[in-house]
């Protein structure tokens, strides 16, 4: 038997729409393969009564076929679905880092990610990767048509998760067509320095890169309460603030020393308006690591 924790992750970063991804320390899903004549799934953990056991429907199946490697396949979920942090992609990850290793497949990590974002398009109808691309090498991930690029990267985060709903598919469906050619300008500038940001391991300018004008307000809607968390994070030091994924979770990136105050001010902030929330302290972190 095989074992592999595999970390929520946090994929836009506000101006890296379907391209920037970044792991995150915690949480993390645990999942557990043995070779079998045919993919068997159970899950156990955060959510799992709203995730399928059917192989067909659940993304560590749609791996599973991909990579050719039946398994009775356990999954204890540490990230809750349906919550922008990763949860589907965290699972894909893990498991495809587990078949590979199982059935001596031989891929990289790198080859790994198209085969992880299989799960993503079973669920979210695009095999979009700026989640599994750090799930499985950790880091600061930009993912393009031309392959990934990784830096290791340690600023701290607090990710923030209220106890609502949005699922990618419909988040998806709120972005809009087109942009202005000033949108673009202004969007490309924030992600140029929210790169050199990761780069340097500096909170201030990943955090003055994180805004973008085109994305992110459509999907600020979806999410009770979103300005009042954003401006409490910011007035107790973030250095930026966005959706995390396609939300609901809200992505603080802060100084060490104000993350304690940030995460209970974006708690106090959701209570504020009715909704019960859990804030992860935590820092960029590794991607899934496997246990033999
Ligand atoms: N192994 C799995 N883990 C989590 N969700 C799964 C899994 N397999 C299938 N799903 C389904 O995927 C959906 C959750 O994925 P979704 O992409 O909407 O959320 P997320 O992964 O938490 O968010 P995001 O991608 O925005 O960070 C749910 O409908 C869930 O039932
Ligand atoms: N880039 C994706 C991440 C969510 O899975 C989105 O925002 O739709």
């Amino acid at each position: 038997m095989l074992t592999v924790r595999a970390p929520a992750t946090s994929a836009n970063l506000g101006s890296g729409f379907d391209v920037f991804g970044i792991a995150l320390g915690t949480p993390a899903d645990v999942i557990r393969v043995e070779r079998a004549s045919e993919t068997t799934i159970t899950v156990t953990g955060a959510g799992s009564e709203y995730i399928p056991e059917d192989p067909a429907k659940n993304t560590v199946g749609a791996v599973a076929e991909a990579l050719d490697a039946p398994a009775r396949i356990r999954i204890d979920k540490g990230v809750r679905p349906s919550s922008g942090l990763g949860s589907s992609a965290a699972s894909a990850a893990a498991a495809a880092v587990a078949l590979n290793a199982l059935y001596d497949r031989g891929c990289s990590r790198e080859e790994l990610v198209p085969i992880a974002a299989e799960g993503e398009a079973l669920v979210s109808g695009e095999a979009h990767a700026d989640n599994v691309a750090p799930a499985l090498l950790g880091g600061f991930t930009v993912v393009t048509d031309d392959g990934v690029t990784q830096v290791d990267a340690s600023v701290p985060v607090v990710a923030c998760l209220p106890e609502i709903s949005v699922s990618t598919r419909d988040a998806r469906g709120v972005v809009p067509d087109s942009a202005s050619l000033a949108e673009v300008v202004d969007t490309v500038g924030n992600a140029a320095t929210l790169t050199v940001g990761m780069t340097q391991d500096d909170p201030d300018l990943v955090g003055r890169g994180m805004s973008d004008a085109i994305v992110t307000p459509e999907r600020t809607k979806l999410i009770t309460g979103y300005d009042r968390v954003r401006e409490a994070a910011l007035e107790a030091g973030a250095t930026g603030v966005t959706v995390s994924g396609a939300g609901p979770g809200v992505l603080a990136v802060c100084h060490r020393r104000d993350q304690r105050a940030i995460a209970a001010a974006m708690v106090d902030a959701f209570d504020a308006v009715g909704v019960e929330s859990r804030a992860y302290q935590t820092v960029v972190g590794e991607g899934a690591r496997l246990y033999r």
